[in-house]
């Protein structure tokens, strides 16, 4: 009781307060004041501070205040309230119309009660429809869709015709009302019986300049947002590529490839559909306006004035509907649900004998469902029928003003029938923009995700400029300590320094997990080294140019990754323009040409993905291969011979280490056979360096490395084979 009370007490004070504010106003002997005008702009900007006084010092304060007297929204729908009869009053002065019942009434009961549901709509279409700012989302949103803006900026061009196609189509479709108009005027004159052919042959030509218009700009814009789909996805890709490799360590490869591919088909398809509907139906809009305005303002006034109410209406009702139907789909999953018990539970149901038991309660449930079923139909019907009723409502009212404006002259029948005709395009095409808007947003949505990795910075210093015409390949680790940043508490590498010297084989053993792929990951700069420094020829390996770098360091790991593309590409990989020659003599120096050749299509053959159509063994000679034909400084090879049998293990290695001479040689072996033909041994234990020298040197200190042999030698015995060779 009390929270209506309230209201209505409010009311009356305002109505009260108004009266009195407008009495005192014409009571001060100055002219200016007793003119209608100054004096309604006065009494409500006085009506209005009034308030604010009131808002700011008692309501604010009060503790026993009703709520809705306490937002900041109450300020402004007073603001508004206040200020709607001054506005409309100039407004009509403005237009040459009479405004004497405003300017004289406008604070009677009628006045003001119109001036209060007009705010009230105001409110709710404000609340609705205006674009609230919601933290920094909004701007975020605003920020991302100028970005995806700025992307179609090389297109300009073709925007520029899209949207002169647009115009011209949509004129186009004015046509056909506005000769229905003009027809409509010439049979009831009855003066120029040719008008209707001349009107049918020129609605004609017009429809079918607006159809090509139509189809000509579709086919552009299709195009070339296609052409900013890829533009977009490439950067995307180029972005992701440019990262860091631990990125890749943490970052799913799903959810990468998702970003490239699903987020951004999400947003381009949203963007080149619904944003050229939105584009095409605002375009709509424009025209439609323009010629409503051009044949009645004041029933394009009205119009206006109409249109908020047939979409409140159907938006209160669709919701009603909506929570029914959820009330509906739970009662029916309730209603399952003892389907469900019961059949799982059929045995205990049996042997208790209570089928009819179980059978009522499950009738019990859909009666339920049923009773809800009938409130949804009602709820259905009267939905569908106030959406009618309401817009049939509105074409109604305004055929019935527009009578009365034929009636007085105002406008012809001819423009009263093209109006109508143009107001049905106008309402439909205004629920086009409203629904798609969503739609927009959904693909901005997608695009800030897309842009979370564009913008995202690789956490690696940028690679240098350094590309000098020749290198030795002498490497040296200084004091190196390093952690993945997957896991940053625990130091992989301690404190590692080495050397590797140029037409020297260095042989990295020590037990698994000891760090010795770790130390090839750095050299490769898959990542940065927390403390420490790695040079190439005495110059930090940072300072190389990117492309130079891994040219002159080739690697080969123990599972080489192959594409699948044909085996001269695989082995080519990186590689501009690359000669078949140097490809074959690479793949005769890794003894893989023999078995290229006995291929179906030769080094045409698909490798298949991830080299899954070749052997173990023929993809490490290939990836031998692919190192060989860069000619490297520093070759690094990561057990890569593991998977070849003997005779092919001597001769791959047999020539790789004839090359000696010409570049620095890193071998990580797990085979005795391999590591005794190392030139120097570096021993690494849990991320240190224990042990450095020959063979030989090494097994007579009988430290880490003799221990390390004995267990090499074990499991070459157990496996009964080999034992000669750790002789
Ligand atoms: N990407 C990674 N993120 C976090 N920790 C890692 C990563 N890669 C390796 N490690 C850890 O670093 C340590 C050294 O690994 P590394 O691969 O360098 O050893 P390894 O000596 O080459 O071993 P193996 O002989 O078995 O190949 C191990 O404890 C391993 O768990």
């Amino acid at each position: 009781m009390r929270q209506l009370l309230l209201p209505l007490a409010f009311i009356g004070l305002d109505l009260l307060a108004t009266h009195f504010l407008r009495l005192v106003l014409l009571w001060v002997p100055v002219p200016l004041l007793q003119h209608p005008l100054c004096n309604i702009w006065l009494t409500s900007l006085l009506r209005g501070t009034l308030f604010t006084l009131a808002f700011i010092h008692i309501f604010q304060r009060l503790q026993d205040c009703p709520a809705w007297l306490q937002k900041q929204d109450a300020l402004q729908a007073w603001m508004v309230l206040c200020l709607i009869p001054p506005s409309y009053a100039t407004f009509k002065m403005l237009c040459y119309v009479s405004n004497n019942e405003v300017l004289w009434g406008w604070y009677s009961l009628k006045w003001l009660a119109l001036a209060y549901v007009t705010t009230s709509l105001t409110v709710v279409l404000w609340k609705r429809y205006a674009p609230h700012s919601n933290g920094g989302v909004e701007k975020k949103t605003g920020t991302s869709l100028t970005r995806l803006l700025s992307y179609m900026v090389p297109d300009i061009r073709r925007f520029v015709v899209v949207i002169f196609f647009v115009v011209i189509s949509s004129l186009g479709e004015m046509a056909i009302p506005y000769y229905t108009g003009r027809m409509t005027d010439w049979i009831m004159s009855e003066e120029n019986p040719d008008a209707f052919f001349s009107a049918i042959t020129a609605m004609t030509l017009i429809t079918v300049m607006s159809a090509v218009s139509e189809f000509v700009c579709d086919l552009i814009y299709n195009v070339t947002m296609s052409k900013i789909h890829m533009r977009i996805q490439s950067l995307v890709f180029r972005s992701v590529l440019r990262q860091e490799i631990a990125f890749f360590d943490t970052a799913s490869t799903g959810d990468i490839t998702s970003r490239i591919t699903t987020d951004t088909n999400t947003m381009s398809e949203s963007l080149s559909e619904k944003l050229s509907l939105l584009m095409w139906y605002f375009m709509r809009v424009v025209c439609l306006s323009g010629f409503m305005l051009s044949l009645s303002w004041k029933l394009s006034l009205f119009t206006a004035i109409g249109l908020p109410i047939i979409w409140i209406i159907p938006e209160y009702s669709g919701k009603f509907y909506q929570k029914l139907s959820v009330k509906v789909q739970t009662s029916l999953a309730e209603a399952n649900k003892v389907a469900t018990e019961v059949f799982s539970c059929i045995k205990t149901v049996r042997s208790f004998a209570n089928e009819d038991g179980e059978a009522k309660r499950y009738s019990d449930m859909l009666e339920e469902t049923y009773k809800l079923n009938k409130i949804e139909a009602v709820a259905y019907a009267v939905s569908t029928w106030t959406n009618s009723l309401s817009s049939l409502a509105l074409k109604v009212c305004i055929l019935y003003y527009g009578a009365k404006l034929v009636t007085s002259d105002d406008v012809s029948s001819g423009d009263l029938v093209a109006f109508i005709l143009y107001e049905l395009q106008f309402t439909s095409a205004i629920e086009v923009l409203i629904s798609y808007y969503p739609h927009v947003k959904k693909a901005v949505g997608a695009s800030e995700k897309i842009f979370e990795y564009m913008d995202r910075k690789p956490a690696m210093t940028t690679p240098g400029t350094l590309a000098p015409n020749s290198l030795k390949g002498h490497i040296s680790f200084k004091n190196v300590s390093f952690a993945y940043p997957g896991r940053p508490d625990t130091m992989v590498l301690k404190d590692v320094s080495l050397e590797l010297n140029p037409g020297e084989i260095t042989a990295l053993v020590g037990p698994s997990g000891s760090g010795k792929t770790t130390c090839i990951s750095l050299l490769e700069r898959f990542y940065e080294p927390q403390t420490g420094k790695i040079l190439l020829d005495g110059v930090s390996i940072q300072e190389y140019e990117h492309k130079y770098l891994h040219r002159k360091l080739a690697l080969v790991s123990q599972e080489p990754m192959l594409f699948a593309r044909s085996v001269e590409e695989n082995i080519a990989y990186g590689i501009e323009n690359p000669c078949l020659e140097d490809v074959k003599n690479a793949a005769k120096l890794a003894n893989a040409h023999e078995f290229v050749c006995g291929l179906k299509e030769g080094y045409n053959t698909d490798a298949g993905e991830k080299g899954g159509q070749l052997s173990g063994g023929q993809k490490q000679r290939v990836a031998i291969a692919r190192a060989l034909l860069r000619d490297p400084s520093v070759l690094i090879l990561d057990d890569a011979t593991s998977s070849l049998d003997t005779e092919s293990e001597h001769l791959v290695q047999s020539a790789i280490f004839n090359r000696k001479l010409k570049c620095s040689i890193l071998v990580i072996a797990h085979r005795l056979s391999t590591v005794e033909k190392a030139d120097r041994i570096i021993v690494l234990e849990d991320g240190r360096v224990v042990e450095q020298g020959t063979h030989k040197d090494l097994l007579q200190q009988q430290g880490t490395y003799y221990l390390l042999i004995q267990k090499m030698m074990k499991g070459f015995d157990r496996n009964g084979n080999q034992e000669s060779e750790c002789e």
